[in-house]
């Protein structure tokens, strides 16, 4: 469904002074000012109708979970919606209440009214795609895989204290569409989502009208449900583009710490891809945050792999994790990943001269404690079963600013990782 920006011929490629192929990147990029011409729709007419859709479905459905001021806040955002402009001026949104069955969105048209919002903030960050191929064998387009943890909207607001975000930066309405407005940038095929409290009134809805089918884990005790007004427990989240995969199996997975259940989740899939046939198993997970807490993180590292051993029937089956790991490269956790007869390698490594070492950092924030810079997100992948044909560059220390992340115009304190893979020509080689 969509036209993906790594369908750019080799002819675009550019050559840097790492000798490392640089893709530009794709053409969607929001202008640093909108041309006076540029036409606007009056109102966000697909953001405000997905909102209205998940409404209907969770107040339609019974299957609201019981979650406090998490639920009744769901019944005034819908009431909300009812009594909006946008709702009242297309009735039909109302009277087709499962998204699963709205019309498609076209994704220039929903990123058209992102800009909209957006039209007061600075421009998005250029980032590029770095080309990291070894050989141009494969016949089959790559599966582009997105690993992001967006920030919780609570707890960004309540929780966090970015002290040097400025308050009106964080504004859901306005967050939403830069984090919409990155996906519809990089247009994943798979994109696997860590802190997300608007599955069901935003990311559902919306990203399953643009085709992909969605999957959400929640943690059991989400401390965005300690802030007031929140909207939900947080969890981890799982899409994939329904036109490439076929789902084949799924598990929602609590992570245990030596035997104890803990706070944090993961989600496996064996998907199937269409085109080529060939299965592979994509998980996400976000692992316990905060120092003092690396003996822990390893024991879910540890529960983690042993269920992905299972899933994957003792590595048979290719496999690419993604996840907020909590874990710097030089804690425990990371070299029971990196030192695994799963027989992983953590992609962003390739985007270093020697290919060994991951990037300098993939979060940046400043909190009351001082400014953290911290390497904690990762995409691993089975290195003899998979290819790492590109991977989406880092934004500088410029782009990022002196105020750091999150920022009028970055959304989280995480970058999005983004790589595409295609598999090794070997299906029974050694994975
Ligand atoms: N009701 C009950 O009985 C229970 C409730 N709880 C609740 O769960 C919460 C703990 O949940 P748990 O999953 O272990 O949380 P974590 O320690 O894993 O952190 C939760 C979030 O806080 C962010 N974070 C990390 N460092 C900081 C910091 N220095 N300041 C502010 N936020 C930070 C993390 O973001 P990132 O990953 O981006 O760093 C993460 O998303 C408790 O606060 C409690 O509210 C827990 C157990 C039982
Ligand atoms: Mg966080």
């Amino acid at each position: 469904m969509f036209q993906s920006p790594r369908r750019l011929c080799s002819a675009l490629l550019q050559r840097d002074a790492s000798g490392l192929r640089r893709l530009p990147a794709p053409g969607l990029r929001r202008p640093s000012s909108p041309p006076a011409a540029a036409p606007r729709p009056a109102s966000p007419r697909l953001l405000a109708a997905a909102s209205a859709a998940s409404g209907a479905v969770r107040s339609c459905s019974r299957t609201v979970r019981s979650m406090g001021t998490g639920t009744s806040r769901l019944y005034s955002a819908l009431a909300k919606t009812l009594n909006s402009s946008a709702a009242s001026q297309h009735p039909e949104y109302l009277v087709s209440p499962d998204p699963e069955h709205l019309e498609p969105i076209d994704p220039k048209e929903l990123l058209e009214e992102c800009r909209a919002v957006l039209h007061t903030r600075p421009p998005r960050y250029q980032r590029d795609f770095v080309d990291l191929r070894t050989d141009c064998s494969s016949t089959h387009p790559p599966i582009r895989v997105m690993q992001w943890n967006i920030l919780a909207q609570a707890l960004g607001e309540g929780k966090d204290n970015f002290v040097q975000c400025p308050v009106e930066a964080l504004k859901w309405e306005e967050r939403k569409c830069l984090i919409l407005e990155e996906i519809l940038a990089y247009q994943p095929d798979i994109l696997c989502l860590q802190e997300v409290d608007h599955y069901f009134d935003t990311f559902q809805p919306l990203l399953s009208r643009l085709g992909y089918q969605g999957t959400f884990f929640p943690k059991p005790w989400s401390p965005c449900l300690d802030v007031e007004h929140n909207n939900g427990p947080d969890g981890c989240a799982l899409f994939f583009l329904q036109n490439r995969f076929k789902l084949i199996n799924s598990a929602n997975i609590r992570l245990t710490a030596m035997t104890l259940k803990t706070n944090q989740v993961a989600i496996a899939q064996t998907l199937e891809c269409k085109e080529s046939g060939r299965q592979f198993c994509i998980a996400v997970t976000h692992l316990k945050a905060r120092t003092g807490w690396e003996r822990f993180r390893s024991a879910q590292g540890c529960d983690l792999l042993q269920n992905l051993q299972n899933i994957t029937q003792g590595a048979k089956i290719p496999l690419i994790v993604c996840g907020d790991f909590n874990a710097e490269p030089t804690e425990e956790v990371y070299k029971h990943f990196a030192s695994s007869s799963l027989n992983l390698n953590s992609a962003y490594k390739l985007l270093s001269a020697d290919g060994q070492s991951e990037p300098p950092y993939t979060t940046w924030k400043i909190r009351t404690s001082g400014e953290c810079r911290h390497t904690l997100d990762y995409i691993w992948y089975s290195k003899h079963a998979l290819n790492v044909r590109s991977a989406l560059d880092l934004l500088t220390e410029e782009q990022i600013g002196p105020n750091r992340l999150p920022s009028f115009n970055y959304p989280s304190d995480h970058l999005s990782l983004v790589c595409d893979f295609s598999f090794t020509e070997e299906p029974d080689g050694l994975l």
